[in-house]
């Protein structure tokens, strides 16, 4: 079920569907029942109900609903956005069977109603305005329970982006698969708590969709999870190093670290600046601590190829150094977690990296921008488009760069160059504070240290991080990540029946 489809994809399983023997029309039907029993099983006793039906198919689901609750009871007043007798296909039939009177848009909500919202769902074309913006502003002022058919209207399927203005549901009922715009922001926020229905579409309708986006979930990468073994050793759990910034800024680094640790790295060390040596050794125990400055001390220090993955960024400060330092790692085949500073560095000079990066396809590279990161590196960069439409721009980076981009958010997106990608929906609000960024490049880095491919450490790292946020609670400071990540991978690991052999 942690498949995305877009609306372009949901239309192709609905196609296949029928192709496969089951009648639009009965889709429709089960729509509408899935979407009365939602407004039946909040309400067990009779509310007035306003359904607010649009013309095409979604509003073809809301006269089904309609009938449905009438049917049940509930006294139903449905207004229709257009002409009745311009309805299609599906609604056409649906509005037949419907026999109670069909309204013209509301503009006011009546106290203590239930609004179903199936006036556009994943055929949003355009911005929403006129008579149904009316509705939808009445609804919202109205405090009224809403339902929302497929998806709150308003809100595009495919970016989660508000269309001019966009009804706030308290759940929404989708069918077959949820779409990006239930995931990502703002549309997460208006669709309320989204129920998936089944409405008979086969899922062997996905074998030729092959979809390439999910909701990052354990499925997505568990197999590729790595499970301590009782005759490993810390060698064979890999070996991180971090790079430190100069005395003042220090602590980035060893969240950093500590994060690593504590996602299974066999060793952590980190490569610290000659003036930040003592601070660095004097709090770190399990982490040991190497003098190194700027690319050359980075380069000693991998010349131990035992060292699989490195940390650039956190703390390290913006500049020449920076670069330099991060193009010395890229030509030393190593897998690579470019944050922060190591990002914010390469801002005027993108091409700099991106052009060694290719000259060197032997070294991995994992982005880890949020989205002013993202803006100053990719920018410049016609073929990769603004980061307000998130989730292509990712992609693109990703295909641009040939890395792996985690676009860093309450919705992190993750994309492979092969074209997968998964969007996070785990994240509490307290995960936004200083430091949670360093943490989460440690635990990434963690995970690749003992091998498991970059696309799904990265992912693995992320669901990670939100899971050990919601273990501490509110209050969290990025201190107590890499701690709470502990029962987090004992439930995980007891999830995935590993044996910790
Ligand atoms: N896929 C499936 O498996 C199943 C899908 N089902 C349901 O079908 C829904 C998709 O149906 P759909 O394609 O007919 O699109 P829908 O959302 O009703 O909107 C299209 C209509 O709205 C209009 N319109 C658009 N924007 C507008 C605007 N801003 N302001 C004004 N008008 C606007 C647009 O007009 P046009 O652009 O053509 O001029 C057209 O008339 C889906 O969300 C789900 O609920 C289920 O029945 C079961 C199986
Ligand atoms: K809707």
């Amino acid at each position: 079920m942690h498949e995305l489809l877009t609306t372009k994809e949901m239309a192709e399983a609905d196609r296949l569907a029928v192709l496969r023997g089951t009648p639009s029309i009965e889709l429709m039907e089960n729509a509408g029942r899935a979407v009365a029993d939602a407004v039946g099983a909040n309400f067990g006793t009779i509310r007035p109900v306003i359904v607010i039906a649009g013309p095409g198919n979604n509003g073809g689901d809301g006269f089904v609903a309609a009938r449905l609750l009438g049917e049940r009871g509930y006294s139903v007043d449905l207004r229709l956005l257009g002409d009745i007798s311009k309805l299609r296909g599906g609604a056409a039939t649906a509005a037949k069977r419907y026999s109670g009177p069909v309204g013209p848009m509301i503009a006011e909500i009546p106290p203590g109603a239930i609004v179903v919202d199936a006036l556009f769902g994943a055929g949003l074309t355009r911005n929403v305005d006129g008579e149904a913006a009316v509705a939808v502003s009445a609804i919202n002022n109205s405090g009224a329970h809403v339902v929302a058919v497929d998806l709150p209207s308003g809100i595009n399927g495919d970016t989660g982006a508000v269309q001019g203005t966009a009804i706030r549901a308290a759940e929404t009922v989708t069918f077959f698969r949820k779409k990006p715009g239930h995931v990502l922001l703002p549309g997460r926020i208006f669709c309320g708590m989204t129920t998936i229905a089944d409405i008979g579409i086969p899922s062997s309708v996905l074998q030729d969709i092959r979809p390439r986006l999910a909701l990052n979930q354990p499925s997505r990468w568990a197999h590729l999870f790595p499970v301590p073994r009782v005759e490993g050793h810390k060698y064979s759990r890999g070996h991180t190093l971090v790079v430190s910034g100069g005395l003042s800024s220090t602590g980035a680094a060893r969240l950093s670290a500590r994060g690593a640790l504590r996602a299974g790295a066999g060793l952590v060390t980190i490569a610290s600046p000659r003036d930040a040596l003592a601070v660095n050794a004097a709090s770190n125990l399990a982490v040991m601590v190497r003098e190194a400055e700027g690319a050359e001390g980075l380069l000693s220090l991998l010349s131990d190829r035992r060292i699989n993955t490195v940390i650039l960024g956190p703390g390290g400060g913006i500049g020449p150094q920076m670069r330099a330092t991060v193009m010395a790692a890229v030509r030393q085949d190593r897998t690579m977690i470019l944050d922060a500073d190591a990002l914010t560095s390469f801002g005027e000079k993108p091409n700099e990296l991106f052009t060694e990066l290719k000259n060197h396809p032997e070294s991995t590279a994992i982005l880890t921008p949020h989205e002013g990161e993202f803006s100053r590196i990719f920018s410049r960069m016609s073929k990769i488009p603004s980061v307000k439409q998130k989730l292509e721009a990712t992609q693109a980076a990703s295909h641009e760069t040939g890395s792996v981009i985690l676009l860093k958010g309450a919705d992190s997106i993750i994309f492979s160059p092969d074209g997968r990608g998964v969007i996070s929906e785990n994240a509490p609000p307290y995960l936004a504070t200083a430091g949670a960024g360093d943490v989460l490049a440690g635990i990434i880095a963690g995970l690749c240290a003992q091998g498991m491919p970059a696309f799904e450490a990265t992912a693995a790292g992320v669901w990670l991080h939100g899971e050990a946020a919601s273990e501490v609670g509110p209050g969290l400071i990025a201190e107590d990540l890499p701690e709470a990540l502990r029962p987090v991978y004992r439930r995980l690991y007891a999830e995935l029946g590993a044996v910790l052999s």
